[in-house]
């Protein structure tokens, strides 16, 4: 019933104004399912290759759909994605490009859940998912490579982790977002937003943190729940000739890691990503020796999706955390193997958009499917929205 006869590919249109590529995938009874390839800007080192689209439809057109039309099943995620990996041949797919790769992996999950008539999240997660819901990362002010002259701190990410209902959580955010910009206003600051919709100010990165306890202490005040924050360091963007540059200054590893973990304490940040630089596997250990038991410490550009640079950050403690962005690996089944590695490992996964997006909603139902304690999915702009409203209908029983 699901066995694939049509894969089609185009460019579409990305939040940047960038070209990306979208699947459309049809099965033989019927099932249709559409998905868009997000694209990153401050991508790590070891990311699977993202082609330019145009190069990446072609090579999917001569390489990968003679592999997958009549040949597979879209109800059977492991085994398109084994054709892709097939039809590309490389580690990293630079024959077909991740971007053709992760569109048509997310379109034949959504082909496959719409033949059985499922929502997405069950067809990936299973018949008993659906009651528990991530808390969404709120980006509210950023800087880093989405945002030129702001801060050096990629992202300040508000975290409702009190919040009685995915609903109330994603408006909290939504409200610290609004908070932030009268307090910048307070202090005559203009703002324009970075690429993911977070307020870009031309701020320090102590000022940064105060404006975002001031939001979110108001914020709690008013909803009556708890609201913590994190941040995504981006660190690797920072990191070169051996120190941490903050502008003018520098950290070395030593004084960066002192560094985070008294913004842990001071802050008590719930959540923090990349902190150390991508190569860093022993920095972050020590990072998390010392606050782990009170925040996550999450690797994103350090494991990169990818179960081999997990096991390795495993092997030595390196986080508590992982960031899953399936175009860094390239297809679902890649980023569900890294969700399990990581839970079998006491880690958590958190599941997360890129600053390119499109209006693309399948993490929202990966991030149900996977029972993720966090979506990292931005606070307001279309293309985060898409996200955030497609959680609150997966509550709301409606998609
Ligand atoms: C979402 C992020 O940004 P990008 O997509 O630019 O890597 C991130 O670094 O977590
Ligand atoms: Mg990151």
């Amino acid at each position: 019933m699901t066995r694939i006869t049509s894969v089609s590919l185009r460019r579409v249109l990305d939040s940047r104004g960038n070209p990306t590529v979208e699947a459309d995938v049809l099965t033989e009874s019927g099932g249709f399912g559409r998905a868009a390839a997000p694209s990153g800007a401050s991508t790590g080192e070891y990311e699977a290759i993202e082609l330019p689209p145009t190069e990446a439809i072609a090579a999917a057109r001569r390489h990968a759909v003679p592999r997958l039309v009549n040949e597979v099943h879209a109800g059977n995620q492991r085994e398109v994605d084994a054709a892709l990996r097939a039809a590309d041949g490389s580690e990293n797919f630079s024959e077909i490009g991740a971007n053709s790769a992760v569109a048509i992996s997310m379109a034949a999950a959504k082909a496959g859940a719409d033949v059985l008539g499922a929502p997405l999240y069950q067809h990936l997660g299973g018949a008993f998912r659906g009651d528990n819901f991530p808390t969404p990362l709120g980006n509210v002010i950023g800087g880093g490579e989405h945002a030129k002259e702001a801060t050096n701190i990629q992202e300040f990410l508000a975290a409702p982790v009190g919040a009685p209902s995915v609903s109330e959580a994603v408006f909290a955010n939504a409200k610290v977002h609004a908070r932030a910009s009268e307090i910048l206003d307070e202090r005559d600051v203009p703002a324009a937003k970075g690429d993911e919709g977070a307020w870009a100010p031309a701020v320090s990165d102590a000022d940064a943190f105060e404006i975002m306890a001031e939001a979110v202490s108001d914020i709690e005040d008013e909803l009556g729940f708890e609201i913590r924050f994190g941040l995504d360091i981006a660190a690797s963007e920072m990191f070169e000739d051996g120190v941490y540059h903050y502008g003018d200054e520098t950290k070395t590893t030593d004084e960066q890691i002192d560094y985070v973990a008294e913004m842990v304490d001071e802050y008590d940040l719930v959540y923090v990503e990349d902190p150390l630089d991508e190569n860093d596997y022993e920095g972050f250990a020590e990072l998390t020796e010392r606050v782990g038991d009170r925040t996550l410490i999450c690797g994103d550009d350090l494991f990169v999706t990818n179960v081999d640079r997990l096991s390795d950050g495993i092997d030595v403690g390196a986080a508590n955390s992982i960031l899953i962005k399936p175009n860094q690996i390239g297809t679902l089944t890649d980023a569900f193997d890294a969700v399990e590695l990581a839970s079998r490992n006491g880690m958590d996964a958190v599941i997360s958009h890129r600053s390119g997006e499109t209006e693309d909603t399948t993490i929202a139902h990966l991030a149900v499917a996977t029972d993720a304690p966090f979506i990292k999915t931005g606070t307001v702009q279309g293309e985060r929205t898409a996200k955030l409203n497609e959680l609150i209908r997966i509550a709301d029983d409606a998609v």
